[in-house]
């Protein structure tokens, strides 16, 4: 499902004395089938751009187009409960919106207040589970009985159970230790590439959206500063650093021996492999 804004501004708390514009000018397209990486300094307007992305904010200028149902500032729409079903969203955190007394009903939750009949929603409860590497015997348990990786995997699955077209995932690691957030990252890479999920990632960690994304997105001051895939982006890491972002750890190793010993190299390595192989030529060409 294609995603496009066409001028989106957004502006909170509009003609009120604490009005403040949180978006403006912001042009992007995201094509069906993509993993798309959002990266951006805190404030600079991820959050109130994901809530656009399934109209739980409908922009205050512009357009959004979603799959076939287009949002415009000053137009009612009809269309939002079929957007929020195609459009899931992982919030930060998702485990505090869990609620109900059983995990099964934590679950069946959304699909059922989407018209979906009892059985099927049990099926997909089941289907969901498995998806994010849970065992169906805890179906009956009471989510608040889980530890806090599980409980997070008991969310997202009331997520996958909606069955998307597109999944929006803001932060959805933060928390974890370093095993979890790998899991839980892998598990959503599996679902985009098997599925066919259309994903909307935001991060801030260079490292995922380097090793996930086909095309990463840099917000700025409530606009599009940058977009391009991970290999353009990190082509240019002063440019990041000036902007007080990070890079991959790779990337600032090779900046650290371009600076310190010279060392010159023709690209951006954005995993340890490739980072080892272009040491190796570095020294064989001898240009140290
Ligand atoms: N409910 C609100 N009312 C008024 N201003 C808001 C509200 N929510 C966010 N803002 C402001 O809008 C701007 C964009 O905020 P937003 O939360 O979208 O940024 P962000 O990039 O997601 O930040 P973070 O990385 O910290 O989550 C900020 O200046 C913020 O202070």
């Amino acid at each position: 499902m294609r995603i496009t804004l066409q001028d989106v501004e957004y502006r909170y708390q509009i003609n009120t004395p604490f009005e403040h514009l949180a978006l403006h000018d912001v042009n992007m397209d995201i094509v069906s089938g993509s993993y798309t990486a959002i990266i951006g300094h805190t404030g600079s307007g991820k959050s109130t751009l994901l809530q656009h992305l399934n109209a739980l904010l409908k922009p205050t200028k512009g357009s959004i187009t979603i799959g076939d149902r287009t949002i415009e500032s000053g137009r009612k729409e009809k269309h939002l409960r079929a957007i929020r079903r195609s459009v899931g969203i992982v919030f930060q955190f998702p485990e505090h919106q869990l609620f109900e007394e059983t995990v099964e009903k934590d679950i069946c939750f959304g699909p059922m207040n989407f018209g979906v009949s009892e059985k099927d929603a049990k099926d997909r409860a089941r289907k969901a589970l498995e998806q994010v590497g849970m065992d169906e015997e805890i179906l009956e348990k009471s989510p608040f009985d889980l530890s806090g990786g599980q409980m997070r995997r008991v969310a997202i699955a009331g997520v996958l159970a909606m069955e998307p077209d597109v999944l929006v995932l803001d932060e959805p690691t933060a928390g974890l230790d370093p095993r979890g957030r790998m899991e839980i990252m892998d598990m959503f890479y599996q679902l985009h590439k098997e599925r066919g999920i259309s994903t909307i990632l935001v991060t801030h960690s260079m490292e995922d959206a380097a090793r996930y994304a086909d095309e990463i997105i840099i917000m700025h001051q409530g606009t599009v500063f940058k977009k391009g895939t991970p290999f353009d982006i990190f082509s240019q890491p002063e440019q990041l650093l000036e902007l007080g972002l990070d890079v991959p750890d790779t990337v600032r190793f090779q900046l650290k021996l371009q600076k310190e010993l010279g060392v010159r190299f023709d690209r951006p390595c954005l995993s340890i492999e490739d980072l080892a192989t272009e040491v190796k030529k570095a020294m064989e060409r001898g240009n140290r």
